[in-house]
């Protein structure tokens, strides 16, 4: 570990991923590994990493491999510090135009559909996202975003990822797909959501309605039985609460359940793992397949990186992949910033169109906007 400010170094293109215990940093790319079968680029990544030993592969992972290919480099500079602390907010400039896509009317709308069309096919769930189109007169630095989501503290896994599209994908996920440590998995599925407030007495009541909310407990428990279904294999133990606990980040409450398992095989790596479980019903549904089919359908626009992993591994197995959401992918002089929320047959319209827009919060609070 070395104690240099990790932020100060990032440039866009390079690779940033800090948690409340470190920062993982890359730039440069030593070879890049492009694939749309997520379990074949783990395996052509592991090949690689154990020529170099000591080596990071880093990268990210898109929602559907069958629209854009997952991304995994070995950076040709790589380090891991300490956590990410900065002393300053920038200013980023506002956008000229804004547009919602698609508008948060359509958006009830499908969710309406999504409602009808889960009893008519028989599934549990679908995650439904929607978008926000910003364009700027100049570019948006992703280096400025990044030191804002730290300056505000939005926790979780604050990320900057660089896209094989040139693009860059920015955000702070609260959420864990998978860590590996030694012999150890932990993943931290969320599923659940309610809205802070700034007025503790109703933050307070929104996180108890929330615990108490069946359809959110529906909805938390179709993820949770995925994510062991499909460690179980991997793993001779799994330890798996009974019951999910509230967690926060400083925009919204969601309900969590914290997953650990010990591996039967050490050659099974972390990103060998995430890409086996993803996509989770977190951001995908259940069952898996019908609910990719169904957000095809329903969603007016292809989701990229968003909904996908982002993370690193090293030449032990070991690593980090969080789910990339509460993120926004910058091009130039533009920006889609991406929030959904999962729908199940109890779900009301309304409430799932506030849900996204809380959770857009989190990026346009690092960027000061107020929409
Ligand atoms: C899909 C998103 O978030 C996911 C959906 C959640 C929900 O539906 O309650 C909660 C956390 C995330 O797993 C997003 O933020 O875009």
């Amino acid at each position: 570990m070395d104690s240099g400010e990790p932020l100060t170094h990032y440039t866009p293109g390079d690779f940033f991923f800090a948690t409340g215990r470190h920062t993982v940093v890359g730039s440069g790319a030593r070879r890049a590994f492009t694939g749309t079968d997520a379990v074949a680029l783990s395996e052509a990544v592991s090949a690689a990493l154990a020529e170099a030993p000591g080596g990071l592969a880093v990268g990210v992972l898109p929602f559907d491999t069958g629209s854009a290919p997952g991304h995994v480099t070995l950076p040709e500079i790589s380090r891991i510090t300490g956590p990410a602390r900065v002393a300053t907010r920038l200013m980023i400039p506002a956008p000229v135009t804004v547009r919602a896509v698609p508008e948060p009317a359509r958006h009830v709308d499908a969710v309406e559909r999504a409602v009808r069309e889960l009893g008519k096919r028989g599934m549990r769930k679908v995650v439904l996202a929607r978008a926000l189109e910003l364009d700027f007169n100049t570019d948006v630095s992703p280096g400025a975003i990044l030191n804002n989501l730290v300056a505000d503290g939005a926790g979780g896994y604050i990320f900057a990822a660089g896209l094989p599209n040139g693009r860059t994908l920015t955000g702070a996920s609260p959420e864990l797909l998978l860590s590996r440590t030694g012999g150890r998995v932990v993943s931290h599925p969320h599923a659940g959501s309610a809205p802070r407030s700034a007025d503790p007495v109703s933050d307070r009541d929104n996180a108890e309605r929330l615990a108490r909310s069946r359809k959110d407990q529906i909805e938390h428990a179709v993820l949770t039985e995925a994510i062991v279904e499909t460690l179980r294999p991997f793993c001779r133990h799994l330890d798996v609460p009974s019951a999910p606990s509230l967690v926060s980040t400083p925009t919204m409450w969601h309900l969590g359940t914290v997953v650990t398992g010990e591996l039967l095989d050490r050659d099974i790596t972390a990103l060998r793992l995430a890409a086996a479980l993803h996509p989770t019903p977190a951001i995908c549904g259940s069952p898996t397949e019908q609910a990719r089919e169904l957000v095809g359908e329903l969603e007016p626009f292809d989701r990229g990186y968003y909904a996908g992993a982002v993370g690193w591994t090293d030449a032990d197995g070991d690593g980090e992949w969080a789910v990339s959401i509460r993120c926004a992918e910058t091009g130039p002089r533009s920006l889609r910033l991406y929030a959904g929320g999962g729908i199940v047959p109890e779900s009301d319209p309304k409430a799932e169109l506030d849900e996204t827009s809380a959770k857009f919060r989190t990026l346009l609070n690092a960027m000061g906007l107020e929409l």
